[in-house]
């Protein structure tokens, strides 16, 4: 069963940095998700929940514990004091010594492990995605631009890495914290608990509603800065082109325009945080300074120890700083609920282009490639053909040549075959084995493309050779150079094939660029062989020696040559004139040069000597 391979992807246009805060079904189940995977290294989860757990219980002992050596340093103090009450005041101090340690030891833990459970689920995710991003089809890298998937792999994923250390331990040590120490501190004297305890709603309320409204300007200050990014990407890639054009001024107003949205935010988020900070902090000094007024009364009174004071003061300075953080839990939950949410959409992208069930090997018998009535239409292009009823067939030793106006889909019929793209209708086969039938590994080893743009790894010229067969022997890099006519060039650089070639290729000519890919691609050894106007570059001269090196080579494959220039693809055994996604022409150079039509009209205009032109040229 074939189903159209572009139905399946989702809408063009539809951007993965885009997508709102999830729904509560939805977010919850990414939460889920996410402690799922987190559950994967249950040692590591038990240690740091234990420890989080013990250091809290421990943390709230010190309170206690200064509240009772208070109280009894008052009776050293007295006068009628003896050893015993020096000997239960270095008791309490002892204890509250060991207690700090402990807690410091268990705090560590809990960081540790904590940490090291996030980095590893950091770690699986990573890979994941860039496993993903790998077979995800041309269809979908056609909608999705490239700086959206670089902060999803990079911020997204970040805030569902780090859900387990600010999240959900956050809940545990908050739990035992507010809700031990409120049970501790009201049992001991309800008035008193409950003025110590009067600053939490409002701090927990203030402190989430801010890290909310923070998280939605994050959101927004994520996409202006993702704007910024694509700016400068593409100032960067096009850097030759803005010189050219002497556009810097434009550039930089575009990027200042960008840069100033993008500081209007930070500065409101700025705002937004002082002034909540500030709240919180009177609310807390005002709890505090109640408790004073009214615990003061009491001691006065007699009806509690000044100790008792003292450890209602210490635990409120304790519980400060978590209830402040109540806000980054929620915060986290949040972040992990909409980064996952949308990673996970990622990650569960079905692929248009994969494996049929039970899909066999290509088998290369003879190397016979059929296109046979073939339709293809882009995604997004409302089903408008970009290819009609396209038939040919190519034989091992024979070339076929593909010519055509632009946009006549000479580079989509190249795509088709180690199939970036799957066809709409109708079938290709190598040797009768329909390609979208035999696994992908095996047809793209069997398919070579040498592409259009000329893209080159920033490392030596050997690696970028050996590129699809890292294990090659020199010879056989050598070899394919040599077939490429770019030997020669590479053994008079000072550092010959280990010459490193720059970004993108930078250090190398237009042609020289191309002469590496076909070299590249060569070495793949391919039943089929595509250059894709892959010559362009090249001086007739040079393409010439190619072609006459690669004789033996393409002795026993198929050859395809996509080119607009026809000295680079008269020689073929069949020229195929594309117009409007059909082929309308087709024959060998001397039976379409007798035909009279579209290719003699641009063969006259590239190739015929002036003189011998007639006056008036047809439209090519
Ligand atoms: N990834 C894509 N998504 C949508 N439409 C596309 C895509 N690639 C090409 N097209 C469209 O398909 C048509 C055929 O494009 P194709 O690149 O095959 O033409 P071509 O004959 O190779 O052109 P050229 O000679 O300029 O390289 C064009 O109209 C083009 O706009």
């Amino acid at each position: 069963m074939h189903t159209d391979a572009n139905s399946s992807a989702p809408e063009r246009g539809k951007s993965f940095a885009h997508v709102a805060e999830a729904s509560w079904g939805k977010g919850l189940s990414t939460l889920l998700r996410i402690m799922r995977m987190t559950l994967r290294h249950p040692w590591q989860v038990a240690i740091t929940i234990v420890s989080t757990f013990i250091a809290a219980t421990l943390q709230l002992l010190i309170p206690r514990l200064l509240g009772r050596a208070i109280d009894q340093a008052q009776g050293v103090m007295a006068e009628s004091a003896g050893t015993a009450a020096q000997h239960a005041l270095w008791n309490t101090a002892l204890t509250l010594l060991v207690v700090s340690v402990l807690r410091g030891l268990f705090t560590m833990a809990q960081n540790y492990y904590g940490e090291a459970v996030g980095h590893q689920t950091g770690y699986e995710l990573r890979l994941a995605f860039y496993e993903k991003i790998q077979r995800l089809s041309f269809a979908f890298h056609d909608r999705v631009h490239t700086g959206d998937l670089i902060t999803l792999g990079l911020l997204d994923l970040d805030g569902v890495r780090m859900f387990f250390s600010t999240g959900v331990l956050r809940v545990v040590l908050l739990g035992v914290l507010i809700g031990v120490g409120a049970y501790l501190l009201i049992s001991t004297d309800l008035a008193l608990g409950l003025l110590s305890l009067s600053f939490v709603p409002f701090v927990a309320w203030r402190s989430s509603v801010t890290q909310l409204r923070l998280r939605s300007t994050w959101l927004t200050l994520q996409q202006r800065l993702s704007v910024l990014s694509r700016v400068m990407d593409e100032n960067l890639g096009g850097i030759r082109v803005v010189r050219a054009f002497a556009a810097q001024r434009h550039e930089l107003e575009k990027f200042d325009r960008a840069k100033r949205d993008a500081l209007d935010l930070a500065k409101e988020r700025v705002d937004i945080r002082v002034s909540n900070t500030s709240a919180m902090n009177f609310s807390f000094l005002a709890a505090m300074g109640l408790v004073l007024w009214f615990g003061g009364q009491k001691v006065m009174s007699g009806q509690i120890s000044v100790g008792t004071l003292a450890q209602f003061l210490t635990f409120m300075t304790i519980l400060q700083m978590p209830v402040r953080q109540l806000g980054l839990m929620v915060n986290s939950f949040a972040r992990a609920s909409t980064c996952g949410t949308r990673l996970f959409e990622l990650l569960d992208t079905e692929l248009d282009i994969k494996d049929a069930p039970g899909a066999r090997e290509l088998v290369v018998t003879e190397g016979v490639l059929r296109f046979e009535n073939v339709g293809f239409h882009y995604a997004g292009s409302g089903g408008r053909p970009t290819l009609s009823g396209i038939s040919f067939e190519a034989r091992p030793g024979q070339t076929i040549g593909i010519v055509g106006a632009p946009g006549s889909g000479k580079s989509t019929i190249a795509h088709l075959i180690p199939r970036f793209y799957d066809v709409s209708s109708g079938t290709i086969d190598i040797d009768g084995q329909d390609i979208r039938e035999v696994t992908l590994q095996s047809l793209r080893k069997a398919v070579g493309v040498v592409q259009q743009d000329a893209f080159l790894f920033t490392t030596s010229i050997e690696n970028n050779i050996a590129y699809g067969n890292p294990w090659a022997r020199e010879t056989r890099i050598g070899q394919a150079a040599e077939y490429a006519q770019l030997h020669n060039y590479i053994i008079g650089l000072p550092a010959g094939y280990i010459t490193i070639v720059g970004e993108r290729g930078a250090s190398l000519s237009g042609g020289q660029r191309q002469r590496l890919t076909i070299a590249r691609t060569l070495m793949l050894r391919p039943s089929v062989l595509v250059f894709d106007d892959s010559t362009a570059a090249i001086d007739a001269g040079t393409e010439q020696r190619i072609r006459a090196a690669m004789k033996r080579f393409a002795k026993d494959r198929v050859t395809l040559i996509i080119s607009h220039r026809l000295s680079s693809l008269m020689h073929a055994d069949q020229i195929l004139f594309m117009e409007g996604g059909r082929i309308v022409e087709r024959g060998t150079h001397e039976e379409l040069l007798a035909l009279g039509g579209r290719y003699r009209a641009l063969y006259d205009l590239q190739l015929r000597p002036d003189d011998d032109r007639p006056a008036a040229l047809g439209a090519a």
